[in-house]
């Protein structure tokens, strides 16, 4: 159950974007889609959104087919590089935003902003206007606007990479927290290896259209697929004793041990 993609093709006129693709994401996980710029990954996403047709294949949740259901009807929710805010709105106001749509009464919108934003660690933020924010603030508050109406699916697409390195590195070790603490299942495209290593649960790896291999964070940095793979991935063919998690003993990559330190909550 959840999230299964069959054979999905997503064409641009003679550009093929996605080429022939099959991936599951299981209920309550997390699956990164690491490629390099141009590989497609965005146009999978959208694919899943709703927002891009299959040239063929199918998406499906829950073994349901979503091609005739439109973007609004598919219950995922999306978040975008910059947020995409709604300037004229309070943060109280984005992050209620799919609350009213759905005709949910005012007192439970605002139990549920005020849930959101503690989750998100912005409390108390409600009434601030979302102009006067950090990036890195937008950001928080464009993902609690996305898990306010309790999303099937979760569509992050590259989340972090409009922030500068620092805070993207301690937003991605936050995101890895709050999307657990959220039980979220979501997909999120980034070209970032470190971003993929610190939030996912799994990776799938596109290069030219394909996914070209899947696996746990650990599966992929020990055995990469190819050469390709393991320099996308920082790692050279032939690596020395790779470092190792003090958590959990397995060896990452050393820059995405932060990361998953936040995973095991320590
Ligand atoms: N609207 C569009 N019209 C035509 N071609 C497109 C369109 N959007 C994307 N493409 C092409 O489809 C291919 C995949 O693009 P896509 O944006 O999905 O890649 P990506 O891996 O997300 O890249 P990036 O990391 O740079 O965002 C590229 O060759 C791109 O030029």
């Amino acid at each position: 159950m959840g999230l299964r993609l069959s054979s999905l093709s997503v064409h641009y006129g003679q550009t093929v974007a996605v080429s022939d693709v099959d991936l599951e994401i299981a209920d309550g996980e997390v699956l990164a889609l690491l490629g390099p710029s141009g590989c497609g990954k965005s146009t999978l996403l959208r694919a899943v959104a709703g927002l891009e047709r299959a040239h063929s294949g199918t998406v499906e949740w829950d073994r349901t087919d979503l091609a005739a259901v439109p973007v609004h009807r598919r219950g995922f929710g999306l978040v975008f590089q910059d947020g995409q805010l709604f300037p004229h709105r309070d943060v109280a106001g984005n992050v209620a935003f799919g609350l009213r749509m759905r005709g949910v009464d005012k007192k439970a919108q605002a139990e549920r902003v005020a849930e959101l934003l503690d989750l998100v660690g912005l409390p108390g933020y409600g009434s601030r206007r979302t102009t006067e924010l950090s990036g890195g603030e937008q950001q928080r508050v464009a993902l609690a606007r996305a898990l306010a109406p309790r999303p099937k699916l979760l569509l992050l697409d590259e989340p972090l990479s409009a922030l500068d390195r620092a805070l993207r590195e301690q937003l991605a070790a936050d995101l890895a927290v709050l999307l657990r603490r959220a039980g979220a299942t979501a997909l999120l495209v980034t070209h970032d290896h470190d971003e993929a290593f610190a939030l996912a649960d799994r990776i799938a790896l596109m290069r030219k259209g394909k996914v070209v291999q899947t696996g746990t964070p650990d599966e992929v940095w020990r055995h990469p697929v190819d050469a390709d793979v393991a320099a996308f991935l920082g790692r050279t063919t032939s690596p020395g004793e790779p470092a190792s998690c003090p958590c959990c003993g397995s060896p990452v990559a050393e820059s995405a041990v932060l990361g998953r330190h936040a995973r095991h909550g320590g």
